[in-house]
């Protein structure tokens, strides 16, 4: 028997659907099967379109390097004011009017542009959502320069790559003393996550009514584009921010610039060294856990969980393995990203539930977002203490 069937490890029932699966495995890997399939009128439909994901997903670098030409040449912008033809995109860019042309046919086919009346081009589908989020752009623009680390992607999955353009980008990735870091070292990144948060806050607060709260503490909350966000969502919640001295400086100034010192209080530090400010009813996280490796998240989850009053809430955005739909954001991207980064790893919503359990967290459960690739939403709140646990709680204190 093959080693991957180890009845001892399944069901009868189980072990039955891993044979059917086998076997159609087979017949599936069969050149014979393929040419049947794609002719056979009931299979061809569906023949096509695997045969085509399959060469999209050998393609893929090279339709991301179309987007990367028409984010530098500025496209979308280009195309937003009103359609133009090829020989109008050369001379707006310095292309030859071939190049342009060979452009725009590429950025139609992926839905970038679309064709228009007289031999004109306009936004497409994607182009258009491209205008829609200008953080994106800065997302391939950042892709642009990290592509390198992939490279050769079996020498970091070995662990063999040394050092990394992401591990250089993130430099707080697996580094004891964070807290130190400069803003020459947190700039970029800081400018990147803010372009970004857009899209993540509004998902995040149509998702959570945050205005229930009283105040509201974001750790690792950036230069505080979340927290304005929110702010906006809710007059009357307090704000405090948590992150890295440098970043935390940044979002001091963007509170002043946006009339709201006397409402935010922010806080430098590592949250391994440093405690967190206490008085939030409402902790959130974005984007922060799955930067971490487990034992960084099991020490932050569990500093929240002391601060958290008894009817208080943990907020927890990132996007996150095994979701529905989502599964090539989650497990192929950030887990590739992430390895490249040198630290953490997306979590499934099982683990994070086993780890916020662990933690003292209870009524622990993911709520609905409307596109849930980059940003799923969980909640947890923190478990009544036991006696022997308050008891502990009060010594310590
Ligand atoms: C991926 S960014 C997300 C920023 C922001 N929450 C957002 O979604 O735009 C992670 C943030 O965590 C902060 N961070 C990383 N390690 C940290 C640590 N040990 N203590 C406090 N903040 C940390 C970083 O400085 C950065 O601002």
């Amino acid at each position: 028997m093959p080693d991957t069937l180890r009845p001892s490890a399944m069901t009868p029932h189980e072990g039955v659907i891993e044979r059917i699966r086998q076997a159609a495995e087979r017949l599936l890997s069969s050149p014979r099967f393929h040419r049947w399939a794609a002719a056979f009128p009931l299979t061809r439909h569906k023949a096509r379109r695997e045969a085509r994901a399959l060469f999209d997903l050998c393609a893929g670098f090279v339709y991301s390097q179309v987007l990367l030409a028409c984010v530098r040449l500025k496209l979308f912008e280009l195309l937003a004011d009103g359609p133009l033809s090829a020989q109008q995109l050369a001379l707006r860019t310095g292309l030859s009017r071939d190049a342009a042309e060979r452009l725009l046919d590429a950025a139609v086919a992926l839905r970038l542009a679309s064709r228009r009346a007289g031999g004109r081009y306009g936004l497409g589908m994607l182009g258009a959502a491209m205008v829609a989020n200008p953080g994106i752009a800065d997302m391939v623009e950042h892709h642009g320069r990290v592509y390198r680390d992939f490279e050769d992607p079996v020498a970091l999955l070995r662990g063999l790559s040394g050092a990394t353009a992401l591990s250089g980008y993130w430099p707080y990735a697996g580094n004891a003393d964070a807290a130190a870091l400069d803003d020459g070292r947190t700039a970029d990144y800081t400018a990147l996550m803010a372009a970004s948060q857009p899209l993540v806050a509004d998902e995040v607060l149509d998702t959570y009514p945050v205005a229930m709260h009283r105040c509201l503490l974001d750790v690792g909350g950036g230069d505080g584009s979340f927290l304005r966000a929110a702010a906006r969502r809710a007059p009357d919640l307090k704000l405090q921010l948590f992150d890295l001295p440098a970043v935390a400086a940044q979002a001091r100034l963007r509170f002043a610039e946006a009339g709201l010192a006397a409402r935010a209080e922010v806080f430098g530090g590592a949250f391994q060294t440093h405690a967190l400010p206490r008085g939030a009813d409402l902790v959130s996280v974005v984007r922060v856990l799955h930067d971490h490796d487990d034992d960084d998240v099991m020490q932050l989850l569990r500093a929240i969980r002391a601060l958290l009053p008894p009817d208080g809430t943990l907020l927890i955005a990132e996007p996150m393995s095994g979701v529905a739909g989502a599964e090539p954001v989650g497990d192929a991207y950030f887990g590739f990203y992430l390895m490249a980064m040198g630290r953490g790893r997306p979590r499934s919503e099982a683990r994070l539930t086993d780890m916020l359990r662990a933690a003292g967290f209870c009524q622990i459960g993911r709520l609905p977002t409307r596109i849930p690739l980059q940003t799923c939403v969980m909640v947890a709140r923190p478990r009544p203490l036991t006696p022997d646990e308050e008891r502990c709680k009060e010594r310590c204190n």
